[in-house]
């Protein structure tokens, strides 16, 4: 059985006045593998080790199956902790180390054995039950160090960067593990990572963080497809995801386009909702997110209805192996996610709803009639690219492909694919997670 753990504004301010994690909110569910993702130093440790009771509670609730627990001691906690580099006793064997936490509990030394016999035939190491911790490998102490964690059966396990010593191999091996492990034992599991690939391979749930808010809690799918923001949007997937400066162009009469600098996208009609939307933010600045996926190279004449042609400039090509990244530039401007507001806290319930604004949108285009007179309209030029010695685009291509530098290459962009952000980085379309306001 596992634990609901639930995080209501949990803030760390560190006596330096360093801001860990501000107003965190969270519900991680009984049974949930939940991965705790970002960049070094977002606080996804210190969020760990307040969990644990590691660390105090500067402010904010943490609840452990319902009830306050902010000041309950670790030991009160039923947690088990796994960390990166876990401590185990060098002068016991592995037998000993796994049995530890029972022997503390004064468990019946027979039932000790067996419990832990059982343990580490599950983690595949019964065979190294006499070995001491100097004599085993990474994997084979790691799996100890599991083995500890497990055997006492807590309802929640809290792993902080757990395999990052490990090799590439070894690590994706013991993560399916791990997964089966904590899977069979109904515990509720916070893991935490840096490793993008990781998260989306472990987690029901992902949550990502940035500067100690929380930016995001969704499925890897949902995490993916539907970024609520530009961050989220350049942490998840590889490569990476385009991100290029762009404004709308929506002439009232006309059909409406992405301007991308020296070329456009013109959107599909009938307009989707999330894309009539877009009229509203008309000549702002915006940035668009193009997912390697929604590109691929091939001719105008080959265009589903939904696919737009567009020409980029070879810049160079990266060799993968089982693919090739091509680096293209499109005439345009790479943008850079926008730096996080301080204490802004991203909240992702819109103002006014998508209904509300589709009405007062189409209101206004009738009053002005057959006029492209919603402001910020210039029409986008229709230029061929250069190169510039960076491209602004990476975009998956065949590993035998050969291209030249310099070469120009016909795109076709998926149009359903889009990603659009406003100029503070959150999402606009689709599916707004701020409605643009007229
Ligand atoms: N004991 C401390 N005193 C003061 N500041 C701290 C302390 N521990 C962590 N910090 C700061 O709090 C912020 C969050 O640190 P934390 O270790 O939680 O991040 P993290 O996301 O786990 O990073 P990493 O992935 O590198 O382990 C960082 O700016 C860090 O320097």
């Amino acid at each position: 059985m596992g634990s609901t753990i639930t995080l209501h504004d949990l803030t760390k301010t560190y006596p330096n006045r360093q801001r860990a994690v501000r107003q965190l909110s969270l519900t991680v569910e009984d049974g949930e593998f939940l991965v705790l993702l970002g960049p070094s130093g977002c606080g996804k440790s210190t969020l760990l080790r307040m969990i644990a009771g590691l660390e105090t509670i500067s402010g904010g609730e943490l609840h452990l199956d319902g009830k306050i627990a902010n000041d309950l001691q670790p030991s009160e906690r039923d947690i088990a902790m796994i960390f990166q580099s876990f401590a185990l006793y060098p002068n016991m064997t592995t037998a000993q180390n796994i049995g530890f936490p029972l022997a503390v509990q004064k468990q019946d030394p027979g039932q000790v054995t067996a419990h832990v016999q059982s343990v580490a035939q599950t983690l595949g190491i019964d065979h190294l039950l006499n070995q001491i911790p100097g004599r085993l490998s990474g994997g084979e102490r790691q799996r100890v160090a599991m083995g500890r964690a497990v055997v006492r059966r807590p309802s929640v396990f809290l792993m902080d960067e757990p395999l990052s010593s490990l090799d590439a191999r070894l690590r994706a091996r013991l993560r399916t593990e791990m997964l089966a492990v904590t899977r069979s034992t109904g515990a509720t599991t916070i893991y935490v990572t840096h490793d993008q690939a990781e998260a989306m391979a472990l987690g029901d749930r992902v949550a990502v963080m940035r500067d100690g808010v929380l930016q995001q809690v969704d499925t890897p799918r949902t995490l993916y497809a539907l970024p609520a923001n530009a961050f989220v949007a350049s942490f998840v997937g590889t490569p990476r995801i385009n991100l290029l400066h762009g404004t709308v162009y929506a002439p009232v009469d006309g059909v409406m386009a992405l301007n991308l600098g020296a070329q456009k996208i013109t959107l599909s009609y009938p307009l989707t909702h999330d894309h009539q939307m877009l009229r509203v933010v008309q000549g702002q600045p915006l940035l668009i997110g193009l997912r390697p996926e929604a590109i691929r190279i091939a001719d105008k004449t080959h265009a589903t209805a939904s696919e737009r042609a567009m020409t980029g400039v070879v810049e160079h090509t990266e060799f993968q192996g089982h693919e090739a990244l091509l680096h293209l530039s499109l005439g345009g401007q790479q943008a850079d996610v926008p730096a996080q507001l301080s204490d802004h806290i991203p909240h992702h319930q819109a103002r006014t709803s998508a209904a509300d604004v589709l009405r007062q949108l189409r209101r206004r285009i009738s009053l002005f009639g057959r006029h492209p007179a919603l402001p910020g309209a210039t029409e986008p030029p229709a230029q061929s690219p250069t190169r510039k010695g960076i491209g602004e685009l990476v975009i998956r291509d065949e590993p035998g492909a050969r291209h030249r530098r310099g070469q120009h290459i016909p795109l076709l962009i998926d149009v359903r694919n889009l990603l659009v952000f406003n100029a503070r980085g959150e999402r606009i379309s689709p599916d707004p997670t701020q409605v643009p306001q007229l």
